[in-house]
């Protein structure tokens, strides 16, 4: 079996030492070759290199933010059922695709699970979304969440380590000194149901929103050892789910982050609106707001248009 592991050297927990075992382990088992990612993006290219010379897995070691680009690289002509399939061992800071597949957090526990899975050729098809023309596997989001995203972003680019604490502080901070506290900018609206598109009839706007957050799986992210689940019935087996927020006054907020930080998250209420097993959906504001995808910072956009994508990629797991 021809493998390629891509190996994101500067990924907050990614250890020359794990590399070591990692690469002797895949070495037994594949026909590997081993690529470092020198740049931002890097792993896109690497990703659609496999798939046009067609390898048979693509195993990521790195963060989401690799592991988005790598997904990203192998479907850049679309899902195919030729695609390699993707094996990731975590080297990142909250590594949520692999641990939402239930995988270890641990490295090189992770690693032994990897090896099972290959040698009994375990794959799992899972869905994924696109957003404008970008995948995502597990998260995006229009307001809030993705200008706390970018302010994360821009602390780690001063030197900060992403930790639980650096998200919580930025999210406090973005919520009383940011815009999105008192804009309701962002209009939803939904794809019409197939029957309905069939008749000609198109959906109506669903109202107008303060923030939206999308999960293609459970949970959206995890503060630590704790996972974080807006949407608790969002899977990689159904379409998109999304929580969205009318308002962002005080009290509104702290039920809603309340309801959702409990043991069985049930975020409900007239300022919620939440829906599960979406085909596609528009998000559109006049003023660009900040948006993200897996947790990687997208820039102020003023239109997003989401499309779930059923069985899009095998992973070993
Ligand atoms: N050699 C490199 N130099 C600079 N940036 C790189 C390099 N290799 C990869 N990157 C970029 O680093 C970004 C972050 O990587 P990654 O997500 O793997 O690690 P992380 O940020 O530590 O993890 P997490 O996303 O869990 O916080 C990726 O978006 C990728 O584009």
């Amino acid at each position: 079996m021809r493998a390629l592991l891509v190996v994101n050297p500067i990924a907050t927990t990614t250890r020359p030492r794990t590399r070591e075992v990692l690469v002797s382990a895949l070495s037994a088992e594949l026909d590997l070759e081993i690529a470092e990612t020198t740049h931002r993006g890097h792993a896109i290219e690497l990703g659609t290199r496999a798939a046009r010379e067609h390898y048979d897995v693509v195993v990521a070691l790195g963060g989401d933010g690799t592991v988005n680009e790598v997904v990203n690289g192998l479907l850049v002509d679309g899902p195919r059922d030729d695609l390699p399939a993707l094996g990731v061992v975590p080297g990142g800071s909250a590594n949520v695709f692999i641990r939402a597949l239930g995988a270890p957090r641990d490295p090189v526990d992770a690693t032994g699970l990897l090896l099972e899975a290959l040698r009994a050729n375990r794959r799992r098809s899972i869905g994924l979304g696109q957003v404008n023309d970008r995948w995502f596997i597990f998260c995006a989001g229009f307001g809030l969440d993705a200008a706390v995203v970018g302010r994360v972003e821009q602390a780690r680019s001063r030197g900060r380590t992403a930790t639980p604490g650096l998200y919580v502080r930025s999210a406090v901070a973005q919520y009383f000194r940011g815009p999105e506290r008192t804009t309701t900018s962002i209009e939803l609206k939904l794809d019409a149901p197939p029957a309905d598109a069939a008749d000609g009839v198109g959906a109506e706007p669903s109202g107008r929103f303060a923030a939206v957050i999308v999960q293609n799986c459970s949970p959206w992210t995890y503060l630590g050892p704790r996972p974080v689940n807006p949407c608790p019935e969002a899977s990689f087996d159904a379409g998109l789910d999304l929580l969205a927020l009318r308002a962002l006054g005080l009290p509104s907020t702290l039920r809603t982050v309340w309801q959702i930080l409990s043991p069985q998250p049930d975020p409900h209420g007239r300022h919620i609106l939440r829906e599960h097993d979406l085909s596609g959906f528009v998000l559109r504001s006049d003023a660009a707001l900040a948006a993200q995808v897996d947790g990687d910072y997208l820039g102020e956009l003023s239109e997003l248009r989401f499309t779930a994508v059923p069985n899009a990629l095998r992973v070993v797991v």
